[in-house]
């Protein structure tokens, strides 16, 4: 079961206020009251939105807040209701009010809405509080308080197959060819910020569901780069293909890159590598690869380990095509031997490294007056840096969602860092957006 949770804050917008006002007549002195109520507050709607598989946005989107409705106004005119915040949320979420534990409510449907934050009321003008003994009150209400509710979101999906490897080792591409997903492609790491999720139809009318999922690199189970957020997906995967490319571009050693990821995933929990996996050999249609697979299943048998069930090595190509039949149908095998899914899903565990805003991260952002720039620095950010710099072209892109994956973003903004302030990460500066 993949399962994707995460806690946000949501305030619907206040009721505007009723108004003190009074008829102006010519030659009447004192006109009766005309204060005109408040408008009501923006709810906030949550609807399901077909387009959504995760729940990953609200990771950077944690708080909502819908429009305060307009105050009263004279000539008895009342103040313009706010309009509703929509809120999209995948199909399967579950909403539960975090300080209760009370299920607010399931969206399944497509479409399907649900006011998770009511509006305040309008407070009413003075008009409402006329009487024979007062006919020129000097009150009005004021508006109620739109409803704020802190809510923990819940998507249950299936995936019984979870795509892992390095950045670019072609995970998105092979599910876009096995499957009718189309996730995000490119040349550059971490493409991939979300899991993707995809369903395999075999001819013989087996199926099972593929997730991809982000990439990981070297000290992933301790929070580098965006692939730890993820761990606990593979974590509910009943088989692993292990994605390894074998072009040896970037100078990349397949065997070592098989290696450190293995690692991350015996760090994040040492039960994982007991998953049946299958290792997946890439880009079989580059020059090296071939040369590259034969030293690679080398390697692999001379540090053959008790521990750890491979059930095969398979080389496809996901440009041409090949070995792609014969992967989804080892696979399909594997999980029909696989332990049923509950006895493997393994409790859940406390998880240390969620940035979640309690966890310290391992850097230090602190105000540069002499620069006027806010400065990062940490062991863990020059490595990470040094790593991506060596390897590929810096664009900001890049650097903001690595800024993501490490919580830096959040802290930026708990250390009071504002739209358009300058930061700096080693030697590069660049404008931080909100
Ligand atoms: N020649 C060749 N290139 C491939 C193959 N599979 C993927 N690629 C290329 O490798 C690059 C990375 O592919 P992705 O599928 O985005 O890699 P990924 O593992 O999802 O990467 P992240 O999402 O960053 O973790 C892209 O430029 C792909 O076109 C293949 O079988 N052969
Ligand atoms: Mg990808």
């Amino acid at each position: 079961m993949f399962v994707d949770q995460v806690k946000i804050d949501v305030q619907a917008g206040h009721g505007g206020n009723g108004m003190v006002a009074f008829r102006r007549e010519k030659y009447v002195p004192n006109g009766g009251p005309a204060g005109g109520d408040g408008g009501r507050g923006g709810n906030i709607i949550f609807k399901v939105d077909s387009g959504m598989s995760t729940l990953m946005d609200f990771r950077y989107h944690r708080k909502f807040k819908a429009k305060n409705g307009g105050n009263g106004a004279n000539k008895s005119m009342t103040g313009r209701s706010a309009e509703d915040t929509i809120v999209p949320v995948p199909e399967g979420t579950t909403v539960t009010d975090t300080e209760t534990g009370r299920v607010i409510g399931d969206l399944v449907k497509p479409d399907q809405e649900l006011v998770v934050a009511k509006g305040g009321r309008g407070g009413r003008g003075n008009i409402h509080f006329a009487s024979p003994t007062n006919p020129a009150p000097e009150i009005a209400e004021n508006g109620e308080p739109g409803q704020a509710v802190s809510l923990s979101l819940e998507l249950k999906v299936l995936a019984d197959v979870g795509l892992v490897g390095f950045p670019s080792a072609g995970k998105s591409t092979l599910l876009s060819v096995i499957t009718s997903a189309k996730p995000k492609i490119a040349g550059y790491h971490f493409t991939t910020l979300v899991p993707n999720l995809g369903m395999v139809r075999l001819d013989d009318g087996r199926d099972f569901a593929v997730a991809d999922l982000p990439g990981l690199v070297a000290g992933a189970s301790k929070g580098v780069g965006l692939g730890f957020q993820f761990l606990r997906h593979v974590e509910r995967t009943r088989v692993i293909l292990h994605l390894v490319d074998m072009s040896g571009v970037e100078g990349r050693n397949p065997y070592a890159d098989y290696q450190a990821i293995n690692q991350e995933l015996t760090q994040y929990d040492p039960d994982i590598l007991k998953r049946p996996q299958i290792i997946v050999a890439t880009k079989m249609d580059l020059p090296d690869s071939q040369a590259n697979l034969t030293k690679f299943k080398d390697e692999l048998a001379a540090h053959k380990s008790d521990d750890q069930i491979v059930h095969d090595v398979l080389p496809i190509s996901s440009v041409t095509h090949s070995g792609l039949q014969e992967l989804v149908r080892k696979t399909a095998d594997l999980l029909a031997e696989a332990q049923p899914e509950e006895t493997v899903v393994p409790q859940d565990r406390p998880k240390t490294y969620e940035f979640d805003g309690t966890h310290e991260p391992d850097f230090k952002i602190t105000f540069d007056k002499e620069i006027e720039s806010w400065v990062i620095s940490g062991d863990k950010i020059e490595k990470l840096f040094k790593m991506t710099d060596t390897a590929h072209d810096q664009s900001m892109l890049r650097f903001a969602r690595q800024m993501r994956g490490m919580g830096i973003d959040d802290a930026l903004r708990k250390a009071g860092a504002k739209d358009g302030d300058t930061v700096t990460i080693l030697d590069y500066s660049f404008t931080y957006v909100e």
